[in-house]
């Protein structure tokens, strides 16, 4: 895949496979391309070439409500909420896609409308209990920190139902036991709601202890490709790290 703004190249050839069930990882040095390669997967942005499948149907250059019809929900590196509606209304906003009809029948409050509103409300409701927000249901987001909103996101996109969930840098600025916190959650959604997960971080413990595979990028392209272990090993992947530091540290 490739993406373009302008003259800018930010990504080039980039080309991966994740295996259902699994959690791959994408990392690699600030401004490599991650967030850009999930905003095409998610429909936010459209690259320029190259084709992104999901269960073996084209989706590139869908819209992020098509692509959540076709099982694909992702959480944002700065969480988007609505912070003066309740953590409810929160988890409950982008689920109208799983009501039944369109925007008319929704619009008209039918019977059937209202029965799949109020099984959704529960639904959400059961989310935040299994994620340890239930006693926040109708607290105002803005009362509460930055690692429950990222909770509430995570909550949010699981509404959803996906069946491929992209998780944009989820632990950063998290407190250790939040990290290891999330670690468990992430596994617990793998396991028990079969969902495959695509996971951008710079956390390289939590990158090492949930992901199957990685894929490193470095200016836009693919470094490699490979286990945990294997990125953490590879001299390419160490000088990308290392040459960035340099820089940084000579600025
Ligand atoms: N809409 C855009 N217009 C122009 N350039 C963009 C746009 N979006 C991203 N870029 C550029 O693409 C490059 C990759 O940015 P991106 O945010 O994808 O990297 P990243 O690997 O996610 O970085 P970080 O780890 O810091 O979040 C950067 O040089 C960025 O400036």
């Amino acid at each position: 895949m490739n993406l373009h703004f302008g003259g800018v190249t930010v990504l080039e050839g980039v080309s991966f496979d994740v295996e259902p069930g699994q959690v791959f990882g994408l990392v690699g040095p600030n401004g490599a391309g991650k967030t850009s390669l999930f905003n095409c997967i998610s429909g936010h942005y459209k690259p320029s070439a190259g084709s992104i499948l999901i269960e073996g149907v084209e989706v590139r250059g869908s819209r992020p409500a098509t692509l959540a019809r076709h099982g694909l929900a992702r959480t944002f590196q700065h969480p988007a909420l609505q912070l003066r509606d309740t953590v409810l209304e929160n988890v409950l906003l982008g689920a109208h896609t799983r009501l039944p009809g369109g925007p008319l029948e929704w619009s008209m409050r039918s019977p059937r409308t209202t029965r799949s509103e109020k099984a959704l409300r529960t639904e959400a409701l059961e989310l935040l209990e299994r994620n340890g927000l239930g006693w926040a249901a109708n607290v105002r987001a803005d009362e509460l920190s930055h690692g429950l909103h990222k909770g509430i996101e995570f909550c949010r996109a699981l509404l959803m139902r996906p069946k491929l969930l992209l998780l944009d840098e989820p632990a950063a600025g998290l407190p250790h036991n939040e990290v290891e916190q999330l670690i468990q959650t992430v596994k617990r959604v793998r396991d028990e709601d079969d969902v495959t997960v695509v996971i951008v971080e710079h956390h390289m413990g939590l990158i090492a202890a949930l992901t199957d595979r990685v894929v490193v990028l470095d200016h836009g392209k693919s470094l490699m490709e490979g286990t945990a272990a294997q990125a953490q090993s590879d001299p390419r992947v160490i000088e990308a790290y290392i040459g960035k530091d340099a820089a940084g540290d000579a600025a």
